[in-house]
């Protein structure tokens, strides 16, 4: 029996538990500081076991997963090393960042056990092990970043592991992924921070930029709903690289300015052509750091019942919805609906679905 422990089952962690728990040679033990946490996972079947201690999750493990903020992971591995753990056993994290970490494991080697940083690179603004889903890892990137002084053995046993989450995994050096990830996922929430702060500046002063603000604003920037704790912890541990990528951003935007203020239209519509010539070679699979929204259109004349109508259809057929909202609705437009699935699969049935029983659906 392979036993696995996770440290903070929240999201990830309980995500985690949830990809190994159902395999019948695995077992899963979970340790949070909050026994609330815990109880919940236990009533949803997430772990195994519930532990009241650190010691009781990680002495007889394999494999101990430590999924708690940022801010709390070097305290977390040292603690770790302090203790009677089973020789050979291996010691993961799912930190958003992975210089530090990485650093302090190489240099609090113990020779009995291993450090491997790793990080999924899926999730969502959303936190807890209420939103925990053994998918969430389904087909995105899970960088682990060993170094030099890894053992091919046990790297390889923690990739064999990790084929349970379905995610395909990237060998990255630390400090590589914290520029990367840095670029495409921390300072665009920066960004959206900012954004919406300053929308809300001027919301004191007038409502109707809440009220117009509907829509497109709030699907670009629903990053920044993420939880500030967490973000926090990110912020502060990346904050190297973000100061140089916010110099950065600052030079683009007041390149932009200036190109405003010179009139230049011809600069303009340049910067939208290289924007839209880089965006087009973009991946397309859908699942990045940033999470796809799932949504689709479905046009319906305007009567009442028709969004518990299709509720109910889609519950019937276990199609999860994670939203549903009325875009447009008067008496002399036709109503648009917009669905919100958390993936895929549940988008691609529900246009089936949908439009096996005549709605016209679109994406
Ligand atoms: N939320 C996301 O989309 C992603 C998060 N991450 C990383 O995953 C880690 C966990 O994030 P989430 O699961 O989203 O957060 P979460 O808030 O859902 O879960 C964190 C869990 O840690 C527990 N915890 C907090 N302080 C603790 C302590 N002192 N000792 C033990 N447990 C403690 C909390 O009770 C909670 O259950 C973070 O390091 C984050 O950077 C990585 C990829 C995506
Ligand atoms: O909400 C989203 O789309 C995110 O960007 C979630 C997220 C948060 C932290 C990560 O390290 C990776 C992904």
């Amino acid at each position: 029996m392979t036993k696995v422990a996770i440290v903070g089952v929240g999201l990830m962690g309980g995500s985690l538990a949830l990809c190994f728990k159902n395999q019948a040679d695995i077992s899963v033990a979970g340790f949070d500081i909050h026994p609330a946490e815990l109880d919940k996972a236990i009533k949803r079947g997430v772990i195994d076991a519930a532990c009241d201690t650190l010691e009781e999750a990680a002495t007889d493990a394999d494999f101990i997963f430590l999924c708690v903020p940022v801010g709390l992971l070097e305290l977390y591995l040292d603690k770790l090393l302090h203790m009677r753990l089973k020789p050979g056993c291996i010691i993961s994290d799912v930190g958003s960042t992975k210089a530090s970490i990485t650093a302090y494991a190489a240099a609090h080697t113990r020779p009995d056990v291993f450090f491997i940083g790793g990080h999924p690179m899926a999730g969502s603004e959303r936190s807890g092990v209420e939103v925990a889903a053994s998918h969430l890892y389904e087909n995105a990137f899970y960088v682990l970043t060993p170094d030099e002084s890894t053992p091919k053995e046990a790297y390889e046993r923690l990739a064999a592991l990790l084929t349970h989450t379905k995610a395909q995994i990237v060998r990255v050096d630390a400090r590589h992924h914290d520029e990367i990830v840095g670029a495409i996922s921390h300072l665009p929430h920066v960004i959206a921070v900012a954004l919406v702060n300053q929308v809300a500046r001027y919301n004191e002063q007038d409502e109707l930029y809440r009220l117009l603000a509907a829509g497109g604003f709030r699907d670009i920037t629903r990053i920044a709903s993420g939880h500030p704790d967490m973000w926090r912890d990110i912020l502060l541990n990346n904050r190297h690289v973000l100061l140089r990528l916010l110099r950065d951003w600052n030079e683009g935007i007041g390149k932009f300015a200036e190109l405003l203020e010179a009139e230049n239209g011809d600069g303009i519509f340049q910067a939208f052509e290289q924007a839209g010539a880089f965006r087009s070679q973009l991946p397309e699979r859908r699942k990045g750091v940033i999470t796809a929204l799932y949504d689709v259109y479905v046009d319906v004349q305007d009567h009442p019942g028709i969004i518990g109508q299709i509720a109910t259809l889609l519950g019937n057929h276990r199609i999860n919805l994670s939203n549903i909202q009325i875009i447009e609705s008067r008496a002399d437009v036709p109503g648009v609906l917009r669905l919100s699935f958390r993936n895929e699969s549940d988008m691609d049935a529900a246009i089936l679905l949908l439009g096996h029983h005549g709605y016209e659906v679109r994406l």
